[in-house]
């Protein structure tokens, strides 16, 4: 018999679930309204990449978090300062004041829960093989097809062309709020990245850096429903991104993690930081991409998300990066005082294919560039 909803259970054979998650457009989404008691076993994820998972060589630190910066004095080189410290110590803040009004984002919000909540079929409609365009992609867990374990976690990502190509190909359910947003998030992506650009001593953003830093954008909806055994399993892996940064929206759930270096030798060198939800904020990250481009001085830091066993939650990167088919490279000002490239020179296209032909696997795609 095909899956369906209704006879979906734990003990349903993997190619089952399979077909009901991926091949039908259910996605976890579809496992979670089935009812399951157990996670499938697909879903397993081995011990050491749980998050509480109670071994020593992973815990999370309480009562540390990653910078607030206030945005509405921007061009104040104390906030400046704040900026680029926190890019180049956490990788990781988060700004508030920053002047995308509120029911921007949660139009926003509103706009991802009525996407997923479209029937099966309608969101199938924007899979990788249906849609019939590789700037509209609706899946699940990460790239299926090469892991081991999968994710607990829906997506919709689009890649941003232009407002006409979006008009014709992204979903309607979700279209005009997601590109309303797109456009509030310009200013404050550029004056980020000026203020970064600053303290490596690019001052001039030619047309050149300009598309390096900020050429393309894809914007991705992420939908974490309710876990039957979220200790077993993770929303998303260890990984950090490809982007040069990244905008984050998140609800009002929780649950990501941030990788922290202690500075002191301990016996537990691999700790993890909440990002607490507050409403109104944004989550800045800096991707690998900046990370090449500053020759390390920028962090490209690992983060997770950890499954949920009492609510869905949803959250809302915009991937701000290269052109696919620029070059990327340690900045000519960053190597200005004899500073040794630790990066080659890579097709960013060539850099995002080597990401996605494989698992999250922590920071492990930036040595895909490293001398
Ligand atoms: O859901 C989140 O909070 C983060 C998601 C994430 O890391 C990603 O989509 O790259
Ligand atoms: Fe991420």
């Amino acid at each position: 018999m095909a899956p369906t909803l209704a006879n979906i259970t734990s003990t349903t054979e993997p190619s089952k679930v399979t077909e009901f998650v991926i091949h039908k457009g259910f996605g976890v989404k579809g496992l979670s309204e089935a009812g399951l008691r157990s996670l499938p076993k697909q879903y397993i994820q081995p011990i050491q990449e749980r998050v509480f998972n109670h071994d020593q060589t992973s815990s999370t630190l309480a009562g540390k978090s990653i910078p607030i910066i206030d945005m509405s004095k921007w061009d104040d080189p104390k906030t400046g300062n704040s900026i680029c410290d926190a890019a180049e110590k956490w990788g990781f803040f988060q700004i508030v004041n920053h002047g995308i009004p509120i029911e921007v984002i949660e139009r926003v919000e509103k706009a991802t829960h009525r996407f997923f909540e479209l029937p099966a079929e309608e969101k199938n409609k924007f899979s990788k093989e249906n849609s019939g365009s590789n700037s509209v992609r609706y899946g699940t867990s990460f790239t299926p097809l090469a892991e081991k374990a999968l994710e607990w976690k829906d997506y919709l990502s689009l890649f941003y062309v232009s407002d006409l190509e979006a008009s014709q190909l992204w979903p309607s359910a979700c279209r005009d709020e997601l590109l309303e947003y797109m456009k509030k998030t310009e200013t404050v992506i550029k004056k980020l990245l000026e203020v970064l650009m600053k303290r490596l001593n690019v001052t001039k953003i030619d047309k050149e850096k300009e598309s390096a830093l900020m050429g393309s954008k894809r914007i991705n909806l992420n939908y974490y429903p309710i876990c039957p055994n979220p200790d077993l399993t993770v929303g998303v892996g260890r990984h950090s991104d490809v982007s040069t940064l990244t905008i984050l929206l998140q609800d009002e759930i929780g649950g990501l993690y941030v990788k922290v270096e202690e500075e002191e030798e301990t016996n537990n060198n691999n700790n993890w930081v909440h990002v607490p939800p507050m409403k109104g904020s944004l989550v800045i990250n800096i991707g690998d991409a900046l990370q090449i481009m500053s020759n390390g001085r920028y962090k490209s830091v690992e983060h997770r998300v950890v499954a949920n066993g009492k609510s869905d939650r949803i959250s809302v990167p915009i991937f701000v990066n290269p052109r696919p088919s620029d070059l990327i490279a340690p900045f000519p000002q960053v190597l200005a005082n004899g500073e040794k490239a630790l990066y080659k020179q890579v097709l960013y296209s060539d850099y995002v294919k080597h990401f996605f032909r494989k698992a999250h696997d922590g920071k492990q795609t930036v040595d895909f560039a490293k001398i």
